[in-house]
């Protein structure tokens, strides 16, 4: 059954926080998202220039048109902007009843306020007492309780005070702010504390952080999950958005929710595409056993490279494309981290040009690479003798130095070979590189026939 959350928060025009935050999560997350817009912010990751809301008769009129139509099973606030609107937010929540959790948003990452000076007093007085859930950061907290919190038992008296002082069920006083190697989440419930905690990521993606969490918990809600439960997998989450997140602009780059589906699906496809060339492979098993080097070939497909970090992201083939009897022969199924030497090369080159995303090693043939020149394939010839010593000795450095001195032979696009001539003791090989294994399979075809 399809569950229904509504955010009821601002809008961020740089699309990092706010509304944008929210429903990415909720669609992440598996319910359908509504919204009630409360503020336009016109906003980037670095400032928040102008600030305009709505009157409360509107935000209140949205949540109304959602609740009749399709009904709401949870809902979470960010940016409320004004005391009214703080109020009438409250009033038709509590009317409704449907289970709230509340993120105490004052101030943007980039320091501007978003809550008027006399709010936050509306906001303790009206909003906490019906809200379920509540999840303030660590300088919110300080606001919300005049405590000063310096440690994790400091968070804890903090949450548990909320909680007597507002009657919030369920109090969570984030970590993000707090120092250690470790994001401590501290959370108040049902007369006990329980902690959540990821390792803390030296990322500059945290704009909109709050947000995202304080929706994948509302999300969890919707599904019918435990409070806790729901904390437990908005927490993974909250990391997996933090760690992946959107490598553009000048200040706290946004955080990414779609990471939680795009990389299963980008990890289930690049098996399938695979899986599809493997069938070229076995397909076409004879005339490819004459391009098997004495180290056999292996053939790689990295993720889509804004989520591939290392080996472990680029599939392959275990124990490698062997010539047996005279056909070659893929000696295991699909596998991420099956590759090492093919698989650094296809990083090194995915990391330069996105779209060189799949490689394949072939037997070094002067007669091949002729053969492909006849065919018009651009061609990359590097000479690993010339290698610097200091690059030899760096682990998995050749590769990368194989790779960047053929770039630099093509102007940074990736060409279709990258002849490897070798060196003492390192048979010479010819890599075959394109968008997709298929196309890599092809393309080496193309040189055999
Ligand atoms: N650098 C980080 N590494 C890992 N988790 C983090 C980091 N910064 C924040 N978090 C987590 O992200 C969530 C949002 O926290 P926080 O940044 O404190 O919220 P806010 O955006 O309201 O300031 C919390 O679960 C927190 O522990
Ligand atoms: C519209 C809107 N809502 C919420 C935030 C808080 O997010 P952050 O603290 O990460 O900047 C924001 N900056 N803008």
């Amino acid at each position: 059954m399809w569950r229904v959350a509504i955010t009821i928060a601002g809008l961020d025009s740089g699309g990092g926080a706010g509304i944008h935050a929210d429903v990415k999560t909720f669609a992440a997350m598996g319910v359908h998202g509504a919204t009630a817009l409360t503020c336009v912010t016109a906003q980037n990751t670095y400032e928040v220039r102008e600030v305009q809301c709505l009157s409360p008769a509107m935000v209140r009129a949205q949540i109304l048109a959602v609740w009749d139509d399709m009904g709401i099973d949870a809902g979470k606030t960010g940016m409320l902007g004004t005391g009214e609107i703080i109020e009438e937010v409250a009033a038709t929540v509590e009317k409704l009843g449907f289970p709230l959790v509340v993120d105490p948003v004052m101030v943007a990452k980039s320091g501007a306020p978003l809550i008027s000076d006399d709010a936050v007093d509306v906001l303790k007085k009206r909003l906490l007492p019906v809200a379920k859930v509540a999840t303030p950061n660590r300088p919110e907290a300080e606001r919300l309780t005049g405590m000063s919190i310096a440690s994790e038992r400091d968070a804890e008296r903090a949450a548990e005070y909320i909680h007597r002082e507002y009657g919030t069920e369920v109090v969570i006083v984030k970590g993000g702010h707090l120092p250690g190697g470790e994001a401590v989440d501290v959370v108040y419930y049902r007369g006990a504390v329980h902690k959540f905690s990821t390792p803390r990521l030296d990322s500059r993606a945290t704009h909109g952080t709050g947000c995202a969490y304080s929706a994948a918990i509302a999300a969890g809600l919707a599904k019918g999950l435990d409070p806790l439960e729901a904390v437990k997998t908005a927490k993974q989450f909250i990391y997996t958005a933090i760690k992946y997140g959107v490598a553009r602009g000048k200040g706290h780059w946004a955080v990414n929710p779609t990471a939680w589906v795009e990389i299963p699906a980008e990890r289930w496809r690049a098996v399938e595409e695979l899986e599809a060339a493997l069938k070229l492979v076995r397909r076409n098993a004879e005339r490819l056993a004459k391009a098997i080097p004495e180290v056999q070939s292996n053939l790689g497909y990295v993720i889509d490279p804004r989520y591939a970090r290392d080996t472990g992201d680029v599939a392959a083939v275990p124990g490698r494309i062997v010539n047996y009897m005279g056909e070659a022969r893929p000696s295991g199924p699909p596998t991420f981290g099956a590759s090492s030497h093919v698989a650094r090369k296809i990083l090194a080159l995915a990391s330069r040009d996105p779209r060189a995303r799949s490689a394949m090693n072939i037997r070094y043939d002067p007669e091949l690479v002729e053969r492909a020149k006849a065919l018009g394939f651009k061609i990359a010839v590097v000479d690993r003798r010339r290698e610097p010593e200091e690059v030899k000795k760096r682990e998995g450095g050749t590769m990368q130095w194989v790779v960047e001195e053929a770039l630099r032979q093509t102007g940074g696009v990736a060409p279709d070979l990258i002849v490897d001539l070798g060196d003492w003791g390192k048979e010479p090989q010819i890599t075959v590189v394109g968008k997709t294994p298929a196309e890599v399979v092809e393309k080496v075809l193309k040189i055999l026939s």
